[in-house]
């Protein structure tokens, strides 16, 4: 079921360095989210904390509050590995397991999850998983190959329909096109827009053409120089955002001036 996020005053460290500072914004439901903004302005960072997989690195840490349908998802009694299971994501490398069978591949974060599966049951998982994914078809004869047996846009979509497969609330994206052709970059998008039905989706691109394609909100991050925190500048309906941004600095990063 896809949920709202909602982020408040949100201050991101890594150790003593500020890196991201004061975002406060409301994500959407079934919907999708662009992030974006010049390199090192915290876009990564931010997505990362939504669902505390920053948290991996030592001295990483938050101020303020990322709150799920009502739960505090930074609250002392919540565990990170289940705020990560509500919230899964896309890396920018799709990252299969390389020797794993596709079939293990998909059912990999279920069986983490509960040891004892029926075979008809995890079955079922996998073709969903992959059909929800529109990788089924390609897949269907040869699901014990390795992952690594795919094409790069393959191993995103199989990347994608593990995801899927735990059933997330949410689907962060960082970049998720950018080690791929056109061609599996159009089939992507097509995948999250057929996926918005259903998960709430926040991706990070480069791809401002993509932004404008795939999302109904974006936000423009920025900072002011090295060193310096990055700040969300701009959270607009995306059609706004490209053609009359509240903010000059929005307008100079789309049509090219800086970034
Ligand atoms: N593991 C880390 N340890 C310390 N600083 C980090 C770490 N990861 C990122 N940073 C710093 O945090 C800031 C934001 O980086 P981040 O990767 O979030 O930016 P970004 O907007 O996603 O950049 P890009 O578009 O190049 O991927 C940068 O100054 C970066 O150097």
């Amino acid at each position: 079921m896809a949920k709202r996020i909602e982020v408040s005053d949100l201050n991101i460290y890594y150790g003593d360095f500020l890196a991201v500072e004061g975002v406060s914004v409301s994500i959407e439901p079934r919907s999708i989210t662009a992030l974006i903004g010049p390199s090192g302005c915290g876009k990564s960072t931010f997505l990362r904390s939504i669902n505390r997989m920053h948290e991996v690195l030592p001295g990483a840490r938050v101020e303020g509050k990322v709150v799920m349908d009502g739960q505090d998802l930074y609250g002392a009694d919540v565990d990170p590995v289940d705020v990560r299971r509500q919230i899964g994501m896309v890396f920018q490398r799709p990252n299969p397991f390389p020797t794993m069978s596709i079939y293990d591949n998909v059912i990999a974060g279920n069986r983490l999850n509960s040891k004892r599966m029926r075979k008809s049951e995890a079955d079922d998982i996998v073709e969903r998983s992959l059909r929800g994914a529109n990788l089924w078809n390609e897949v269907k004869d040869r699901l014990d190959r390795p992952g690594a047996s795919l094409s790069g846009g393959q191993q995103q979509r199989l990347c994608i329909a593990r995801a899927i497969a735990v059933e997330p609330d949410v689907l962060l994206m960082d970049e998720p096109c950018s080690a791929l052709d056109p061609i599996s970059t159009l089939a992507i998008e097509d995948l999250m827009t057929e996926l918005k039905e259903r998960f709430t989706i926040v991706i990070v691109t480069h791809n401002m053409q993509q932004a404008a394609r795939v999302s109904e909100s974006t936000g423009f991050f920025n900072l002011n120089g090295v060193g310096q925190p990055g700040r969300l500048i701009e959270f607009n309906p995306t059609g706004k955002i490209f053609s009359n941004p509240d903010q000059k600095a929005t307008e100079d990063y789309i049509s090219g001036r800086f970034g």
